[in-house]
């Protein structure tokens, strides 16, 4: 069984720069939701978001990940709102095999604190924001079939490593399982 990895989490988890990775690792083409709609409407998520609000990207999320589903096997790092949705989740369980980056809330404002670019951040108190978002999200994110934990000393490539081992402990999905 090949299945398409979806790797799952909160802002700067590292699912775009560790899906990368992992992708060019294993021979297979990397997909990101966030970047595919950015594509298709020529305009940056923080535009999305102002220009037409939260609802309108998560409809444009939905379809995307839907659509990056059917295509080969391959990784797809979903933007860190994408599996709070349960037609999400369950368009995830059924065509691909989720992965948990879990990272913890210090990790997490380390990345994100310097960057403009996530628009769910906009506000006075974006630690406190971040902090919210953890505690409300952690639950469904736990649903994931798979979690690796990241380390604030792993690198990128380390992280896409970890995450192989894991797949392989799941039962090889993706790393070694041939074509039937
Ligand atoms: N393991 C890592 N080590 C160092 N920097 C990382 C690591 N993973 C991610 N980053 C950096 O943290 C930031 C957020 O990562 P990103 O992949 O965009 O997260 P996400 O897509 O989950 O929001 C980026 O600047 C990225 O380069
Ligand atoms: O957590 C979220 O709701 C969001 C995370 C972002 O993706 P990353 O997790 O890749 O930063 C992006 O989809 C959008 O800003 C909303
Ligand atoms: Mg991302």
């Amino acid at each position: 069984m090949k299945k398409t990895v979806a790797l799952v989490g909160m802002m700067g988890a590292g699912k775009t720069a560790v899906g990368k990775a992992l992708a060019a690792r294993l021979g297979v083409p990397f997909l990101d939701s966030d970047g595919e709609i950015e594509k298709a409407a020529a305009m940056s998520i923080a535009e999305i978001f102002e220009r037409y609000g939260e609802p309108f990207f998560r409809r444009r999320e939905t379809e995307v990940i839907a659509r990056l589903l059917e295509d080969e096997r391959a990784i797809l790092s979903t933007g860190g709102g994408a599996f709070l949705s349960e037609a999400n989740r369950a368009l995830i369980s059924e065509r691909g095999v989720s992965v948990w980056l879990k990272a913890d809330l210090d990790l997490l404002w380390n990345r994100v604190k310097h960057k403009s670019t996530r628009p769910l951040l906009r506000s006075d108190d974006p630690r406190a924001t971040l902090a919210a978002f953890v505690e409300a999200r952690e639950p469904l994110y736990a649903q994931a079939a798979i979690v690796v934990e990241a380390e604030p000393r792993l690198s990128v490539e380390a992280m896409a490593e970890k995450v192989i081992g894991a797949l392989r402990a799941h039962g090889g999905i993706l790393v070694e399982e041939e074509e039937t």
